[in-house]
């Protein structure tokens, strides 16, 4: 069985997101993420990271600019889209959430297979009539992650960490071209935390899509990236390898320096 997708190319221009008018969060951000790899965004509390992460696959709507994803040959303009030709497009693009974002009273097999929904007919999803082949991906996904004997535990009785597993698993099941995480290891301790990054960048470079994480532990995102983008005040202001990152950049991006002792 296949489990892998075409890798999808990401390129962003101008993008704008005002949450009020005339107060840009974003203040016209241009990236390119293509190949394979983890990028991490860095940057303080409130310079819009998640609101970059939520504006590539619409859980937030952009107010100016562009979101060309590239995938099989097509070119979806993620900013422009609406109903069911975002619907679709949103497949190409797995999400990792924070919170888990789990249904919590339901399997983990259950939880893993809602990683289809967007693949199945309205009717078939209503039923839940999942294809064979989902539940082969499903229980595949369960051993890369290492929950290989938890297919039929509930969500409630996980760990942050099994929890986080879950949530990886149920975004891959969507066979991305893109995968998105936003701040994944926040509520994890350091050793859990090592663990997601270490997945989510192996997922990526093996089924040879970019990752996008948004993370705070700057040291995290250091050691296990493949590029860095650090944002401030709504700009990106760094983007090239944890090696280039000095701490005057990190000054740039953080402020103060008293945190860097
Ligand atoms: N739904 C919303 N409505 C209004 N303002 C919002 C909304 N979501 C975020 N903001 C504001 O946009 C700004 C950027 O928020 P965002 O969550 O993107 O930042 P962040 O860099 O991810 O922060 P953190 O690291 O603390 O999560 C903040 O000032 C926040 O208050």
């Amino acid at each position: 069985m296949n489990t892998t997708a075409p890798a999808g190319s990401l390129h962003i221009q101008g993008l704008v997101k005002e949450y009020r008018p005339g107060v840009p969060v974003l203040k016209s951000i241009d990236l390119k993420i293509d190949g394979t790899g983890l990028t991490s965004i860095i940057g303080p509390s409130g310079t819009g990271k998640s609101t970059l992460i939520r504006c590539i696959n619409r859980l937030v709507d952009p107010t100016a600019g562009a979101i060309w994803l590239d995938v099989g040959g097509q070119r979806l303009d993620m900013a422009q889209l609406e109903g069911a030709a975002l619907r679709h497009s949103r497949r190409h693009i797995g999400m990792v959430f924070q919170e888990y974002n789990l249904v919590e009273r339901l399997t983990v097999m259950e939880n893993l297979l809602t990683g289809r929904l967007g693949y199945l007919s309205a009717w078939k999803a209503w039923r839940r009539k999942f294809a064979p082949e989902d539940f082969e991906r499903a229980y595949q996904l369960l051993d890369v992650v290492g929950l290989g004997s938890f297919a039929n535990q509930r969500a409630d009785a996980l760990s942050g960490g099994q929890r986080q597993r879950v949530g990886i698993a149920r975004a891959l099941m969507q066979q991305p071209a893109l995968l998105l995480a936003d701040e994944p290891t926040s509520s994890l301790d350091p050793k859990t935390s090592v663990e997601i990054i270490q997945l989510l960048g192996d997922q990526g470079r093996e089924r040879g899509i970019p990752v996008i994480v948004n993370i705070h532990d700057v040291e995290l995102a250091r050691r296990h990236s493949d590029r860095i983008v650090g944002m401030t005040g709504g700009h990106v202001v760094y983007d090239g390898p944890p090696a280039g990152l000095t701490d005057d950049h990190l000054q740039t991006i953080y402020g103060g320096q008293a945190w860097m002792q």
